[in-house]
C-alpha cells in the first residue's frame, strides 16, 4: 500500500477551554486534492498549523509522508501558502526572491543557490504566470499576484504535500482558473495537496475529494457527495457545537 502523503490521525487540538479539532482523522494519498470547507472558525487553520507542526495536538498523531511533522518540516516534504493576511507586505523582498525562499526552507539564506535552485525558480514562476514580475518587490502586486507567488513558492520547493489556506480569496474569475489548472496539475504530477477554500461551486472541478469541518470531521467523500444538501446543512446549518444533541457523527461516506 502507498504511503499517505498525510495521516491524521484522531487529533484533537485545544486552545485552553476552546476544542479547536475534536478527534479529526484524515488520510490523504499522493496525486489527491482534497478540499477543506467549513464555516469561520471551524479549525482550518488549526489544522494547518497542526500540520505545519506549528501547534501540538493534545491527542492523536500527524505523519506526513510516513514521518513525523518535524522531519517533513527540517526535510521541506509540506509547503504552505498562507492567507495573505498573514504576511507582512512591507517587507523589502523581490518576488524571485521569495519565490526562491522556497527552495531553502528553514535554513534561510544560508547556501548560495544552485544552478538547480535557480531553475526550479524560473519553471515555477512560468508555471504561475508570474516571469514578467520577477524583478518586482512583492508588496507593488496586487492581491491576486501575491497568491499566484507564494504558490510558485511552494512548487519551488518540490514538496510531497502542500497545503493551500484560501487561495482562491479576493481573485479574480481569470486567476482563479488558473491556479485551478496548476494545482491539477501539481497532483498529476503525484503531489498530494489539501487545499481550504469556501468556493463551493469550483470544487468538483479542483478537488478528487473534499471534507467538511465543524471542529469534528463531519462528512469525507468525493465533492458531490460533500456537496450535497443534507452534508452543507450539517456544516453551514445550526452550529453543531451549540445543538443540544451535541455534535453530528462523523459519516465516512469515501
Ligand atoms: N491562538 C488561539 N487561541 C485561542 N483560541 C483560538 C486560537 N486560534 C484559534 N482559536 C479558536 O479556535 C477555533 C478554530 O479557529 P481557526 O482559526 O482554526 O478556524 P478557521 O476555520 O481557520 O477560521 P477562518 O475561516 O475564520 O480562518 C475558533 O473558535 C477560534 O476562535
Amino acid at each position: 500500500m502507498t504511503t499517505p502523503a498525510l495521516d491524521i490521525d484522531t487529533v484533537t487540538v485545544r486552545y485552553d477551554s476552546v476544542t479547536a479539532l475534536d478527534r479529526v482523522s484524515l488520510a490523504l494519498a499522493p496525486g489527491r486534492v482534497c478540499g477543506l470547507v467549513g464555516t469561520n472558525g471551524s479549525g482550518k487553520s488549526t489544522l494547518f498549523k497542526t500540520i505545519m507542526g506549528l501547534v501540538r495536538p493534545v491527542s492523536g498523531r500527524v505523519s506526513i509522508t510516513g514521518g513525523s511533522t518535524a522531519a517533513a518540516r527540517r526535510k521541506g516534504a509540506v509547503a504552505y501558502v498562507p492567507q495573505s493576511e498573514a504576511v507582512d507586505w512591507d517587507f523589502p523582498i523581490g518576488v524571485r526572491d521569495v519565490v526562491m525562499t522556497g527552495r531553502f526552507g528553514r535554513q534561510g539564506f544560508i547556501r548560495r543557490p544552485r544552478p538547480a535552485d535557480r531553475a526550479a525558480v524560473e519553471a515555477a514562476l512560468d508555471r504561475v504566470g508570474m516571469t514578467d514580475f520577477a524583478t518586482r518587490q512583492i508588496g507593488q502586486l496586487s492581491g491576486g499576484q501575491r497568491k499566484r507567488v507564494f504558490v510558485a513558492r511552494a512548487i519551488a520547493q518540490e514538496a510531497p504535500l502542500l497545503l493551500l489556506d484560501e487561495p482562491f480569496a479576493g481573485v479574480d474569475t481569470k486567476t482563479q482558473q488558473a491556479l485551478t489548472t496548476v494545482i491539477r496539475d501539481l497532483a498529476a504530477s503525484g503531489h498530494a495537496v489539501l487545499v481550504a477554500t469556501h468556493d463551493l461551486t469550483g470544487l468538483p472541478l479542483l478537488c478528487d475529494e473534499a471534507v467538511l469541518l465543524q471542529r469534528r470531521l463531519l462528512v469525507h467523500g468525493s465533492p458531490d457527495e460533500v456537496l450535497r444538501p443534507e452534508n452543507l446543512a450539517l456544516a453551514f446549518g445550526a452550529s453543531p457545537a451549540d445543538s443540544p444533541a451535541g455534535p453530528p457523527t462523523v459519516r465516512e461516506v469515501q
